[in-house]
């Protein structure tokens, strides 16, 4: 049976110009030239996918992908050079990305990839529901840092003592209190966690300890803390090195005896809530500075995690890479060719293990459903290839000037090395020879 499309884009001319193309793929091809248009031929027809103009006069993409939940797959329109928009759409739940203007290889292969895709998710739902009864998520990585990691989670997790976790940003401080609680005798209840980051102290202190009704303008109800949210369960204080020194005080109160009161309360209330803390600041030296109790500081250190960074366990970088790209790919998980594993090896990672998700999201993104990982792929400059940039221009220069500036420069700086200039930008190579050939950059 003919597979049927619908086009949403309001640009006449190219949205008559693509349902030829189409039909002429062996097609059926509807088009609507706004997202109203494209609600009302939904309403007519189940088409097999959708290609969509991420910029419409009624509606932009990351809207509508949201409005429509998955139930279509959902190829998006871009402008040129706009992965951006792609990638953001992506995240939504778009399917795939074609730019404009749109090279008619690439739209007939894009919409069989999808289609075919689509019919292969179908098949695997099955398994995925499986899959997504969920284990609790595994630490992943077997340096011989995070052997000791885990072995010291092992060691204190069954017993009620408290922890504190110290690491870089993004190092993976939040999985370690979480498999602390998995491993503990509180696992069937709940791990509550709390961040202290961006709230006003005394905001914080409510949601942590609760209120009495009348406790300060506004407290018109009695609020329970999350203190008491984690009961016999487990309380996971992140960024513990940002919170001031009245909660300080009261934070070392709870810990030694159990005790608490809401704010504005006069009742003296009691918990046996475990507590696991972490922080990325040296609160060692904070608490000898003076900027950090030294009593809580003291009462802390008796357990501590250090989770090192990853540029110190480069071991772990290559698991840790195929497990994401396992975990974002939409079909069968990507392969990540040599080439870009040592590129990701090499990287220096100051966002640590966040960082290296983050960008073999993207990664998987950018390459396409059903294809390899290549360097190409991964959006960032390679490490030691000198990453100060300066660029000089007579007056205010335009963003294409700056466009063609840098690009001038990048392929200069690797030689005229297309294939390394791309991956330096973020582009796809076929997309570093359009811009060459749009500047006349040689
Ligand atoms: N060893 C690991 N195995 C699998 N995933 C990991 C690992 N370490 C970290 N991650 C993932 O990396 C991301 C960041 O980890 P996490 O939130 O635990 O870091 P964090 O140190 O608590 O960060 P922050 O200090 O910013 O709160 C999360 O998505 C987490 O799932």
């Amino acid at each position: 049976m003919k597979k049927t499309l619908l086009v949403v884009d309001d640009d006449a001319t190219f949205n008559k110009l693509l349902l030829r193309q189409l039909e002429g793929m062996g097609f059926t091809a509807v088009g609507a030239a706004s997202w109203r248009e494209g609600q009302a031929r939904l309403a007519e027809m189940e088409p097999d996918a959708i290609i969509l103009d991420f910029k419409l006069p009624d509606s932009d993409g990351d809207r509508i992908i949201e409005e429509l939940r998955g139930q279509y797959p959902v190829i998006v329109l871009t402008g040129f050079g706009s992965i951006r928009n792609a990638v953001s759409a992506i995240r939504q739940g778009a399917t795939d990305y074609l730019t404009k203007p749109v090279d008619l290889d690439e739209l007939e292969l894009t919409v069989r990839r999808v289609l075919e895709n689509a019919e292969l998710k179908r098949f695997n739902q099955f398994y995925r529901n499986r899959l997504a009864s969920r284990r609790p998520a595994s630490l992943i990585g077997d340096s011989r840092a995070m052997r000791e990691v885990r072995a010291m989670i092992d060691a204190v997790a069954p017993t009620d003592a408290t922890v504190l976790i110290l690491g870089e940003s993004g190092s993976g401080k939040e999985m370690v209190a979480q498999a602390i609680h998995q491993h503990s005798a509180r696992a069937g209840r709940e791990m509550v966690t709390v961040d202290s980051c961006g709230l006003q102290e005394s905001l914080f202190e409510s949601e942590l300890f609760g209120h009495e009704r009348g406790a300060f303008t506004g407290a018109d109800r009695q609020k329970k803390g999350l203190i008491e949210e984690a009961v016999d369960g487990t309380l996971f204080l992140d960024e513990i090195g940002d919170v001031g020194a009245a909660i300080q005080a009261k934070l070392l109160r709870v810990m030694e005896s159990g005790t608490f009161r809401r704010l504005g309360g006069t009742k003296t209330l009691s918990t046996d809530a475990r507590f696991v803390v972490a922080t990325n600041r040296d609160i060692a030296r904070m608490s000898e500075e003076g900027s950090f109790r030294s009593d809580l500081y003291f009462r802390l250190s008796r357990f501590v995690i250090t989770v090192p960074p990853l540029r110190e366990r480069r071991e772990d970088i290559e698991p840790l890479a195929r497990h994401f790209a396992a975990e974002f790919s939409r079909v069968a998980p990507l392969t990540i060719t040599a080439e870009a594993m040592s590129l990701l090896r090499d990287h220096a990672w100051p966002g640590n293990v966040r960082e290296l998700r983050n960008a073999i999201e993207r990664a998987v993104i950018v390459a396409r459903p059903g294809l390899e990982i290549r360097a190409e792929h991964l959006g960032f400059i390679p490490r030691g290839s000198g990453s100060d940039v300066t660029l000089r221009f007579a007056g205010e220069p335009d963003l294409e000037e700056i466009e063609r500036t840098y690009l001038a420069q990048v392929l200069a700086r690797h030689g005229g090395n297309r294939q390394k200039a791309a991956a330096v930008l973020g582009i796809s190579e076929r997309n570093i020879y359009r811009l060459i050939e749009k500047y006349g950059v040689r």
